[in-house]
């Protein structure tokens, strides 16, 4: 069955004060799994979900409680997930409360954002300023800011690094928004571990979950994004007027939460997956959207799963880590600045970077790459002229068929 057969067709919500996502795009058949369902153990939507990680490594889940009770975007100020007992519902007013709290630090002046720039120091927590980042292996620079938030300071597993005091005031948002995000990662972990051939080692151990304990010192971080419009796309785009906000990559981690309000994000689909046809034709379609690259259309009440490359290296490529980007938003949306927030759920540090299913080998240290080493290696690389080779992950993996292994 083709992947759009089975997606069903999605909501057309829009998001307040922002233009709406154009009707003459392409975009990409994201399945859309459903929380409360996934929450009941509904045997037909856990394999919904399993067959996403499969085929495209990318899904919406929606996060609304399905009884309708809470009404999505109810933002009431220091309404903090402990109110609310869906988790869904939580989740969704944190990450509201976040979009406000994260507006309100690239505000700073950059002389200020810039003192928690600690590359230099070996760490990809902190800030990047505009452009401080390569795209590509010529070099090309980003055109957009984060601000990455340790889940080990947050939780006091580690020492606090220096911030702001306009983010410094939120530790107990961070924490909610941390512990809520993990906690729906195990959901997704502990669906997937018995569908995996597990070695008999990692069977025993409990597969997924115990390599992503909360409380083991990792590099799960929150970050921020802000990207201002991007230049128009034209056929003769050089890298000067890149339309590129965060140039093609896999996520280095195992699962990402993601909440974005305009277009912008593109995953590059398999030829064995079809975009969701435009509803309008397009009288003149995007340079963008070309070889397999789609628009995700964002829709309110959900967040955008997809999994990174620890889960495809640990699944041994069973698990799809997709490659992806950021680019200009279509339409009327390319006028105005984009936001995004995403949590990073990676392994354990000490995690070894290699497959536990049948078929490797159990055990012995060997040379293999730590979590932690995997992840400064590429996030690093990709802080510098001439790091792009060193910062590699599954790429080549990413665009093969599905099932490559
Ligand atoms: O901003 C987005 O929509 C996606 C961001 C992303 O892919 C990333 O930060 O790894
Ligand atoms: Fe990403």
């Amino acid at each position: 069955m083709p992947h759009s057969d089975r997606a069903q067709s999605p909501p057309q919500g829009a998001f307040p004060g922002l233009p709406p996502f154009p009707d003459d795009v392409p975009t990409a058949p994201l399945l859309r799994i459903s929380l409360d369902k996934l929450l009941d153990h509904d045997p037909e939507e856990e394999e919904r979900c399993w067959q996403a990680c499969c085929d495209l490594g990318f899904f919406y889940l929606d996060l609304r409680a399905s009884n309708g009770a809470d009404s999505v975007g109810d933002i009431t100020e220091n309404k903090s997930s402990e109110d609310g007992n869906h988790p869904g519902e939580a989740l969704l007013r944190d990450a509201d409360q976040l979009f406000q709290v994260m507006n309100g630090f690239f505000d700073l002046d950059v002389k200020e954002k810039v003192k928690y720039d600690f590359a230099d120091q070996g760490s990809y927590f902190g800030y990047k300023g505009y452009g401080e980042g390569i795209v590509d292996k010529e070099g090309t620079r980003d055109r957009n800011e984060f601000y990455n938030i340790s889940k080990d300071d947050i939780l006091n597993l580690t020492p606090a690094l220096p911030s702001p005091e306009v983010l410094t005031t939120h530790r107990p948002l961070y924490a909610s928004y941390i512990n809520l995000s993990h906690t729906l990662c195990t959901t997704l972990l502990t669906l997937l571990t018995p569908r995996l051939p597990l070695t008999p080692t990692a069977k025993q151990s409990g597969g997924l979950p115990p390599l992503h304990a909360l409380s083991s010192p990792s590099g799960d971080q929150i970050r921020f994004v802000r990207a201002p419009p991007q230049p128009p796309p034209t056929t003769t785009t050089t890298s000067q007027s890149s339309p590129i906000a965060l140039g093609e990559h896999t996520d280095f981690g195992s699962i990402t939460i993601l909440f974005n309000r305009l277009g912008g994000l593109q995953v590059r689909l398999p030829p064995s997956i079809s975009p969701v046809p435009p509803s309008t034709p397009s009288t003149s379609p995007s340079p963008l959207c070309q070889d397999g690259w789609t628009y995700v259309r964002p829709l309110p009440g959900h967040c955008i799963v997809n999994l990174g490359d620890a889960l495809s290296i640990l699944s041994s490529g069973i698990l799809r880590s997709n490659i992806h980007r950021v680019v200009a938003p279509p339409g009327r949306q390319g006028e105005v600045t984009r936001w995004s927030l995403v949590y990073f759920c990676r392994p354990g540090d000490g995690v070894r970077m290699r497959g536990i299913v049948e078929g490797e080998e159990d055990g012995g240290e060997g040379e293999v790459e730590t979590a932690k080493e995997w992840i400064i290696r590429r996030a690093l690389g990709r802080r510098r002229v001439g790091g792009w080779e060193d910062s590699g992950g599954t790429e080549g993996r990413s665009m093969r068929e599905k099932g490559g292994r």
